[in-house]
Order: C-alpha cells, then structure tokens, then sequence
C-alpha cells in the first residue's frame, strides 16, 4: 500500500467551539469555512481546505486519521490488499467523502480500536493560508505532501497493531523506543514505534503500548517553519493558563524542538520544529534509548 501522508484528523467533540477558539487563538490556525447549518469546525493550515475536522458528537475523542493514497488506483488496491488480508472496512457515502474534500473514502479500524480512514483525491483550495496569530507557515511539504504532523496513537496491543501498520498498511519503521518508569520488575514497560509513510517525515505516526485510552490518542504534532513561533505560542499557553504537558526540548530520533500542551479534548498537541526530514532510500530503523537531547520534562499524570 502507497500511503502518501497523514491527511487530516477528525475529532469528536461535544463542543467544537473549544476547538474554534483554542485553534485560532493558541495554535494560530485558520479557521475554514463550512456549509450552512454545519455546527462543526474546520481548522486549516496549508493549501488543504482543511487539516482538522471537529465534528459535533456526545463523546470527546480522536475519532479517525486520514490516510491519503495517491490517487484512484492505489486507492483501488489498498481496498484489495485490504480484503487480501481479511481486514474489514467501510465504503464511506459521496456526501461524506465530500464533508471531507475528498473523491473516495473507507473507513476502518486498527486492531487496537483506532479508527483510521483512506482517501484519495484531496482537494487543495487555493485559499490562502492567513493565520490569526500571525504564522507565516506550517511545515506541510510542498502542496502538503508531508502531511499535517504526526499523531500518536494508544496500542494496547502493540505488536499487533505495529504488524497491522507495517504489513497491511505498508508504512515503514522508523524508530523504535522502549520505557519503563516503575522500578517493578514484574511491570514490562511500554514500547513506542515511530513509522513513516511515503514522505519525508520522520514519523507520521507513533504507537504507544498502553492501556484502551478513551480519548484515542496520546498526542498530535504540528510543525511550524520558525523557531520564534514556537516561543510565541509557548507565551500565549502561558497567558491562557493552558496546562503544560512537557517543557521544551530536542527529540533525540526526528530531532524536533518542541513543548507539548494540553487540548480541549484532553490529549495533548505537540508544537515544534526543525523537523528531519529523510530520505528512506536504504534507511536502516533505528532503536533509540533516550527520547530527547535535552528538555521535554514530561508532567506524568499516573507516574
Ligand atoms: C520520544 C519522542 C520522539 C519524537 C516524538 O515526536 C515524540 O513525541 C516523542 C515522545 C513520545 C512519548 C509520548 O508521547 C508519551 C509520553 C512519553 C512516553 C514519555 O513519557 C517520554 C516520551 C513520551
Ligand atoms: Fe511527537
């Protein structure tokens, strides 16, 4: 399978003005249009009509990643390889693939329980990126062929869920890192895969061994081109009092510079940049025993 990038994420919201006001006025995002008696909200950030989809629902939660493939297709073969494989999905309606700016959609799970959708046919809109907060750009990739950021997901059954990525999806492993916080010799610990897809990012999506998390993600990453933007955006989560989920640092395997910060949702938003960005041309996965150069002091709720 041919992913190209992580197109878009929808979240699941029972108040999606959260989202309106955190996006513009914390992340600098822009917010896009939406047709006429539409409650939801749409965050954009590149040439994409929009990168985030906040939808009205009565939980609060990472609903699904948005995989793109290149075109019709590959599109065509994922669903073969898929029902190769004898993975179930579900063809998503023309008004839905159009509330997602798309020309074809499925819908499925990961075997951990994430919901995941493949697409084809993203629009771009043309519109210019003005962010509210004044940034100049977000690092998207040319035409946003490297994806929004990166999103990591919650595995309780990671080795599984890496084989379902790795050998049904076809993304590829980037790095891999083992932690254990207890002293408890009984207690194994957590891996954490970091995988890419066909694009330069170093990881498009990590995946995290813990327990059924009911908000569906551990975290999301946005890139900004200027390091200033980080700092300014650390100042305005500061002004809002807006819980810090870890200090700044470097992350030892992508190398990014970033803080993380919580969400209206309650998962946490990773703001960097400085990005890696790899050829994976002979590119050998790595396993990586510190995740940062210096910094990113995690606030541990359970540790
Ligand atoms: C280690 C690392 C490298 C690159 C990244 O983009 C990145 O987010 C991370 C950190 C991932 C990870 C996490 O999200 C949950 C809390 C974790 C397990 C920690 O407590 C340290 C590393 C953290
Ligand atoms: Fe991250």
């Amino acid at each position: 399978m041919d992913i190209r990038s992580l197109g878009y994420v929808v979240i699941e919201s029972t108040e999606p003005q959260q989202w309106l006001d955190y996006g513009t006025n914390i992340l600098g995002l822009m917010v896009a249009p939406t047709m006429p008696n539409d409650d939801n909200v749409y965050l954009k950030l590149d040439s994409r009509p929009y990168r985030f989809a906040v939808v009205k629902s009565d939980v609060n939660k990472l609903a699904y990643c948005g995989w793109e493939l290149p075109d019709e297709a590959g599109f065509m073969a994922a669903k073969d390889e898929l029902n190769a494989a004898g993975v179930s999905f579900e063809e998503a309606s023309n008004t839905e693939a159009q509330a997602r700016r798309v020309r074809g959609l499925i819908r499925l799970q990961d075997p951990s329980g994430n919901g995941l959708e493949l697409f084809w046919g993203g629009e771009l809109d043309y519109a210019k990126f003005i962010s509210p907060m004044g940034i100049a750009g977000f690092e998207t990739g040319d035409n946003g062929n490297m994806g929004l950021g990166h999103a990591v997901l919650p595995a309780a059954k990671l080795v599984e869920t890496h084989l379902f990525y790795k050998n049904v999806l076809g993304f590829g492993d980037s790095d891999y890192m083992h932690f254990k916080f207890s002293p408890d010799p009984a207690d194994p610990g957590q891996g954490l895969n970091f995988m890419h897809v066909n694009n330069p990012r170093h990881h498009s999506l990590a995946l995290y061994e813990d327990q059924a998390n009911p908000l569906g993600c551990v975290h999301l990453m946005l890139e900004v081109k200027d390091v200033n933007e980080v700092g300014y955006c650390l100042d305005r989560v500061e002004a809002a009092e807006i819980p810090i989920v870890s200090t700044l640092g470097r992350h030892t395997n992508d190398n990014m510079l970033s803080f993380y910060m919580a969400t209206p949702t309650g998962f946490a938003m990773e703001f960097g940049t400085d990005g890696l960005q790899m050829d994976w041309e002979g590119f050998t996965p790595t396993v990586t025993s510190l995740p940062s150069l210096w910094g990113h002091k995690f606030n541990m709720p359970d540790a």
